[in-house]
């Protein structure tokens, strides 16, 4: 069949355009091969045709951009490599960790292959009955959320992967979370069947219940765990079986017939679901009648799939080569075209002003830098273009640095290898050479000023100091440095004023741990690193006024300015996760006792102000300054002297309303086999966790906890230890809490040490 393909592959990359069609027929018609391996073939030589459409612009209704999101460790990577071998990218699969040491194909980082985990996610395209479907491979751990976040930004529709086993762990829950906020649809796909404990039926349950989404399975598993076999279409109510090299041939056979009665069941519960909120699939449901056309099926399940209304469930074994192909099929059936998915830009001018982006290659270019990666030929822009075409040689505006950028190269990316092309189109995604910009920037054609909405960026959670050991080395460290703050909005970096040092904060351990390890072995630097510390926020619990007069009216120019007004909570609950961690100004004043001039030196004042807390150093987060009245001098008031006077005024308030001071909160979620229960509820509670699930599955326990992340130091070695290195753990940011009584003066004691010993301003 190799060698067929291959032939078939060579003539049609002679053949003149207009006879391909005609030869891919013939081809694949006229041999007695059995159904599915001339699937496959026609498949591959679809495949081929696209791959040369590549060099051209795609028609939209054919296009998908869609991610992959998932907890760590659910099976992205390795559903990814089984994508690429069925649609004809790769010849053979990698396993992540495998035996061969390749390492998969879309985990192309040194490191990434090292751990087993995706760091950065890579972009890939591949091409599946006669559609063009572009994948950014996310990553899974939460150090890296920003990378979820920029996929699932530019994205038009997603899979959602839930491990079989474990059902919905911290982290679903959290992408979860992101899709709705980017309003993207997804279809779910439950993998590793083949594991002990799988239960899709559970993990559906447990997706209605945890993640509230209504959906329901449009597939049956054949067998579970040792015995999966294959899976039953419930759209087609046909058995499906992967067979030959790696699972590559779908056969399509009848339902087995201790499957039929459960199968009926299932599409029938489908077909309640989607009767909800379509007329035509009702009519079905009164009648009784379940023997929906497929097409009427497919076209409700998509229509509702695309307004979020439902969630299609797939299922499988990504490992076990069962279930891909279907979940491509879905990917097409289900998930939105570009056209079909709604866009927005801002207009520079106005930012009030949203535009609703059109999918459409006349209208003027508008796309968004969503990533950036350093390669051995330079920095690669990846861009997701929003509406109008692009054509390589044009210039384009960066509308946040306002510069003209020339578009030298354009390629399409797959992993670590890309191939060039001349020009794409609106609603695909593509990547450029050697332009200079950061992610979230948005490229626009001469004609237009939009901007695209900006990205939700967390919070970074911990610090550290970091310098290189050698004086030469400094520049390349500079360099590295800018270069990762770039490419990672939670990577940031700062300088202490007084000190001199650098502190890098980003979203947890690995995270930094992770940029140091690249700074070494990227650019061979020998780093000094310090220990980690907790980003702690500091708010207030109460309202309190201020009425502050600054004067100095001896000698020289004078100053003279009184501020009255409250400062208050802007969160009557700070322990919660929607608490709003922004500070706001608010201007109160009624008449002219603070003549308008005078305003915005009082918000930039109290904002300069909430940057570095009285107690402990870090921000004030939760604030609202109420500014009501105030008094000014003919002569001797400036904006200098209000700006002073809102300083003081702060501080005076602060002190007054009830200042607290928050913690990062961490949602972590511990899985060890059962007879290590009572050990990890001890160790956790011990480190300040209070527990707020637990469960027990097929001989494991799992518990869920909210912990301090300044007593997860050392955590990983700690259940290491004592499960004999079969315990597992994950934690994310939840949100920022008071800390403890306990605490607040070890914090506030280490803040004042600091400032005594070095005289340092942190
Ligand atoms: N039994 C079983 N194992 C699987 C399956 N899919 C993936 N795995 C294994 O699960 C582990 C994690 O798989 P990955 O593909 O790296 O998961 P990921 O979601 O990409 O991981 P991160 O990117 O690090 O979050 C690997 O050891 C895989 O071989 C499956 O269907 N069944």
């Amino acid at each position: 069949m190799q060698s067929f393909f291959r032939k078939a592959y060579t003539s049609l990359s002679a053949a003149p355009a207009a006879s391909k069609t005609n030869l891919l027929k013939n081809m694949t018609m006229g041999r007695a091969l059995n159904q599915s391996k001339m699937m496959i073939q026609s498949q591959n030589l679809m495949n081929s045709a696209i791959t040369r459409r590549a060099f051209s612009i795609i028609d939209t209704k054919i296009m998908r951009n869609i991610g992959i999101s998932a907890h760590i460790d659910s099976g992205k990577t390795t559903i990814t490599e089984r994508i690429l071998f069925y649609t004809g990218k790769i010849d053979e699969i990698h396993e992540v960790k495998g035996s061969d040491n390749v390492g998969a194909t879309m985990d192309s980082m040194e490191l990434e292959r090292e751990k087993g985990i995706t760091i950065k996610s890579a972009a890939t395209h591949c091409e599946w009955k006669d559609h063009h479907i572009n994948i950014i491979d996310t990553p899974g751990h939460v150090d890296f959320t920003i990378e979820v976040e920029r996929a699932l930004r530019v994205l038009d529709g997603a899979i959602l992967l839930i491990c079989g086993a474990s059902g919905v762990q911290p982290q679903t829950l959290t992408v979860d979370k992101q899709m709705k906020r980017y309003s993207v649809p997804r279809v779910i796909f439950i993998n590793k069947l083949d594991r002990m404990g799988a239960d899709p039926w559970n993990c559906i349950e447990n997706v209605r219940e945890r993640l509230g989404l209504n959906c329901a399975a449009v597939q049956v598993n054949i067998g579970v765990e040792n015995g999966l076999q294959g899976i039953c279409d419930l759209v087609k109510m046909k058995a499906l079986y992967f067979e030959g090299e790696k699972g590559r041939d779908v056969v399509e056979r009848e339902i087995p017939d201790d499957l039929k009665e459960f199968c009926d069941k299932k599409k029938q519960e489908l077909i309640t679901i989607l009767a909800e909120n379509d007329p035509t699939i009702e009519e079905y449901y009164l009648n009784e009648d379940f023997n929906i056309p497929i097409d009427v099926l497919k076209k409700s399940i998509r229509e509702q799939t695309i307004a979020q209304k439902f969630c299609p469930v797939m299922m499988g074994s990504a490992y076990k080569n069962k279930g891909v192909q279907p979940l491509l099929d879905g990917v097409l059936d289900y998930l939105p075209n570009p056209e079909e998915s709604n866009n927005y830009a801002y207009d520079i001018q106005d930012k009030t002003k949203k535009v609703k982006m059109d999918i459409d290659n006349k209208k003027p270019f508008v796309g968004l830098a969503f990533k950036l990666e350093e390669s051995q030929f330079g920095q690669i822009t990846y861009v997701r273009i929003y509406q109008g075409k692009v054509k390589k040689g044009s210039t384009l505006n960066n509308t946040a640095t306002k510069k003209k950028v020339k578009i030298s190269r354009m390629v399409r990316m797959h992993s670590n290898n890309m191939e060039d092309i001349s020009e794409a189109g609106a609603g695909d995604i593509f990547a450029i050479f050697g332009v200079d910009c950061a992610s979230g920037e948005t490229f626009c054609d001469q004609s237009v000023n939009f901007t695209m909405e900006d990205m939700h960026v967390p919070e970074p959670v911990m610090s550290l100091t970091i310098r290189p050991k050698k004086q030469d080395q400094l520049e390349i460290f500079l360099k590295a440095l800018n270069r990762f703050q770039r490419e990672d909005p939670t990577f940031v970096v700062k300088q202490n004023q007084e000190s001199e040092e650098i502190i890098i904060s980003g979203m947890g351990e690995l995270h930094l741990f992770i940029y140091c390890e690249r700074m070494k072995r990227e650019y061979d630097i020998d780093l000094a690193v310090g220990n980690p510390t907790v980003n702690y926020r500091e708010t207030i619990s109460q309202k309190a006024q201020f009425n502050f007069l600054h004067k100095k009216q001896s000698g020289g120019a004078g100053q003279f300015a009184r501020v009255i007004g409250y400062i208050e909570p802007l969160n009557s609950d700070m322990d919660s996760q929607d608490a709003d961690l922004s500070c706001q100004f608010v201007d109160g004043t009624e008449g002219q006792n603070i003549p308008n001039e005078y305003i915005p030196a009082v918000e930039k004042a109290f904002h300069e102000s909430t940057k570095k807390g009285p107690q402990t150093g870090y921000p004030v987060v939760g604030v609202k300054y109420v500014l009501t009245d105030g008094q000014t001098h003919v002569v001797d008031s400036s904006s200098l002297a209000f700006a002073i006077a809102t300083r003081y005024s702060f501080k005076e308030a602060y002190e007054k309303a009830g200042p607290q001071i928050l913690e990062p909160v961490m949602n972590v979620e511990v899985t060890v086999p059962a007879e290590f229960q009572a050990s990890i509820m001890g160790q956790l509670v011990r480190r300040r966790g209070s527990i707020t699930n637990t469960q027990t599955k097929t001989g494991y326990f799992i518990l869920n906890a909210d912990v301090p992340l300044a007593a997860m130091f050392g955590y990983a070695t700690e259940l290491r230890g004592c499960t004999q290195g079969q315990g597992e753990f994950s934690m994310e940011y939840k949100m920022h809490s008071p800390v403890g009584e306990f605490e607040i003066k070890d914090i506030i004691d280490a803040y004042q040490r600091k400032r005594a010993e070095k005289g340092e301003d942190i």
